[in-house]
């Protein structure tokens, strides 16, 4: 039988690639990233003057298109497979990214009689400006005693689904009563290659409150928070939610036509760009907890039973592997902090510096910083340049640097803001790992393992635990086209599940990172410290931080 292959499409923040992998063995072929023309949408809509507020974040539907009609015939050309060959199709998003459509299920930015409401646009997941809908859910909900609360670590954030909907019926009910349905993106991109609008219940349950048993929560809740959501759950919210690995039907003749695949393509319903990485890495079983490291960080483990983490982002059966507990945590900044010390606060000279050596400052900084070791700058830091996701669940809170003099250099920040975010990490591994969510070792994918190795390093000292390294460049994209095999089926060349796909096709590297006894040792005083600070600034003793954000936006308005 001729060799077969799938492709994975990774929907990121700023761009979407496509990866096309070999089913034998998971060897990425060729891969095609595409910009998306319109990058994240802070400022003001396009060719509009409608300006935006503080911590908004949308994005142009018709980039992720593009990703599509540029980056799959990319592929197909640079490889030379024929188009017969590639057996299915998968695509990860990040999440929650959604949308209001239609009854046809087009964006309602799409309309000229919408597009000037922002709130028409697709909203990113780190748009940012519904925590107050998210606090008055999580309180009606403790204060009622959902029995959904548990299962998302105590706290909804108000970068999901519910705290999103509930701010466009708020500000802009003519777009809620408009809106046919609120999807997620990564539903839409599969609805308009496949024609049938299905919700994957991963970002249905990770995202959406979505159970297996239960669905959504009951109509007496939304009535409760807004006599105007009752019916969310049958209404914008309505249409099969089908589990991960279900076939969403073979591509439309036009669409395969338009990207150039065969008709015969099958196309999986979508997964959140994390999820998607577990079995990008072969990770398949409980135990080992998987790093998605990039511009944020998410963490994913896998376990028997449903058990409560203190601000863990979910717990959803099937939710990642089927057959095992899915859980989620995460830090909504990682890669961002260390971009924006590097492109708003390094010094003049640090860039010169690295320019005549020719390498990048990032580069620069972490060789000056590898000179250091733990402990010796003095320096310690809270990572929470865009708020925490895990465990304290509030984007209210910020950054913070002690420790600073007049000799304090710019490595040592940097390596402050690199130790700060594994502190982050550790902190959830402790909360998994204390309540019963074993995390033996560690699986890292993603950009970063691949650009910075003091980080690396940093990460395994502080969390004691060796860490694996994904042997590929786009782990989500390959597990995406693992999911695509997966929709395509044994018989078609492809497997019959996500576990038979990622034992041929996962590829980790040879080399690990283990933790250093001196420096764990180090490490476990100062993140004695981080926990002290942490506590103090994130559990209520000093709300400084919500009490300088509220300065901020009533000064800005
Ligand atoms: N050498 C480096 N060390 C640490 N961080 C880096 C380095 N080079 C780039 N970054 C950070 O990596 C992040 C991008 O990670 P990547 O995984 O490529 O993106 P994404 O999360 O969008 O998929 C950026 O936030 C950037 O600041
Ligand atoms: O929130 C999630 C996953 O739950 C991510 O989609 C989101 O953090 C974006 O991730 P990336 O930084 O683009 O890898």
């Amino acid at each position: 039988m001729t060799k077969k292959y799938a492709i994975g499409v990774d929907f990121g923040t700023e761009s979407g690639r496509a990866v096309l992998v070999s089913l034998d063995d998971g060897r990425e072929i060729t891969d095609y990233v595409t910009e998306y023309s319109h990058g994240v949408i802070d400022e003001a809509l396009p060719e509009s003057e409608v300006e935006l507020g503080f911590e908004w974040a949308l994005q142009h539907p018709n980039d992720y298109l593009d990703v599509l009609k540029q980056s799959v015939p990319a592929v197909v050309k640079n490889s030379g497979i024929d188009p017969e060959d590639i057996v299915g199709l998968g695509i990860d998003f990040t999440a929650c990214t959604m949308l209001p459509v239609n009854t046809n299920g087009d964006p309602l930015c799409f309309d000229d009689d919408w597009k000037q409401n922002p709130h028409s646009w697709v909203k990113l997941w780190k748009h940012h400006t519904a925590q107050e809908h998210a606090n008055q859910i999580n309180n009606l909900a403790a204060k009622r005693g959902e029995k959904f609360l548990p299962r998302y670590g105590g706290k909804l954030s108000s970068e999901w689904m519910l705290a999103k909907v509930w701010q466009i019926l708020d500000e802009a009910p003519e777009v809620y009563d408009e809106a046919d349905q609120f999807v997620e993106a990564a539903d839409w991109v599969v609805s308009q290659l496949t024609g049938r609008l299905l919700r994957n219940s991963c970002t249905a349950g990770y995202k959406a409150v979505w159970h297996k048993e239960e669905g959504y929560p009951d109509n007496d809740f939304f009535k409760a928070l807004d006599s105007r959501m009752e019916n969310l759950a049958e209404t914008k919210l309505k249409g099969d939610v089908v589990p991960l690995g279900t076939s969403a039907g073979q591509i439309t003749q036009e669409m395969a036509g338009l990207i150039g695949l065969s008709p015969k393509t099958a196309i999986a319903v979508g997964i959140i760009d994390a999820h998607a990485s577990v079995p990008g890495v072969g990770v398949v079983s409980p135990g080992k907890m998987v790093m998605a490291m990039g511009t944020s960080l998410c963490h994913m483990v896998l376990g028997e039973k449903e058990l409560n983490v203190e601000g863990m982002c979910g717990v959803v059966e099937d939710g990642i592997i089927p057959g095992y507990y899915g859980y989620e945590a995460g830090q909504s900044a990682v890669g961002d902090i260390f971009a924006w010390y590097v492109n708003q606060a390094v010094p003049d000279y640090v860039e010169k510096e690295a320019e005549s050596e020719g390498i990048n400052v990032h580069q620069w900084l972490e060789r000056e910083a590898s000179n250091y070791k733990p402990g010796q700058s003095g320096l310690l830091a809270l990572d929470w340049w865009n708020g925490n996701r895990s465990v304290l669940v509030n984007t209210e809170l910020s950054g913070l640097l002690v420790g600073a003099t007049l000799q304090t250099k710019p490595e040592e920040i940097y390596r402050a803001l690199l130790e700060a975010t594994a502190f982050g990490t550790r902190k959830i591994v402790d909360a998994f790992h204390k309540n019963g969510v074993v995390v033996n070792e560690l699986y890292a994918c993603g950009g970063l393992p691949q650009k910075n190795k003091l980080l690396m390093q940093i990460y395994a000292d502080v969390t004691n635990r060796t860490i694996k390294v994904a042997d590929s460049k786009q782990t989500p994209a390959v597990g995406a086209a693992m999911f695509g095999a997966v929709a395509a089926g044994a018989d078609h060349g492809g497997y019959n599940t996500i576990v038979d796909a990622a034992k041929n096709m996962a590829r980790i590297k040879d080399e690990t990172y283990e933790p250093i006894p001196e420096n764990v040792a180090v490490y476990e005083q100062l993140y004695q410290e981080y926990n002290k600070l942490h506590d103090y600034f994130g559990r209520g003793e000093n709300d400084v931080m919500s009490r300088l954000k509220l300065i901020r936006s009533q000064s800005s308005e």
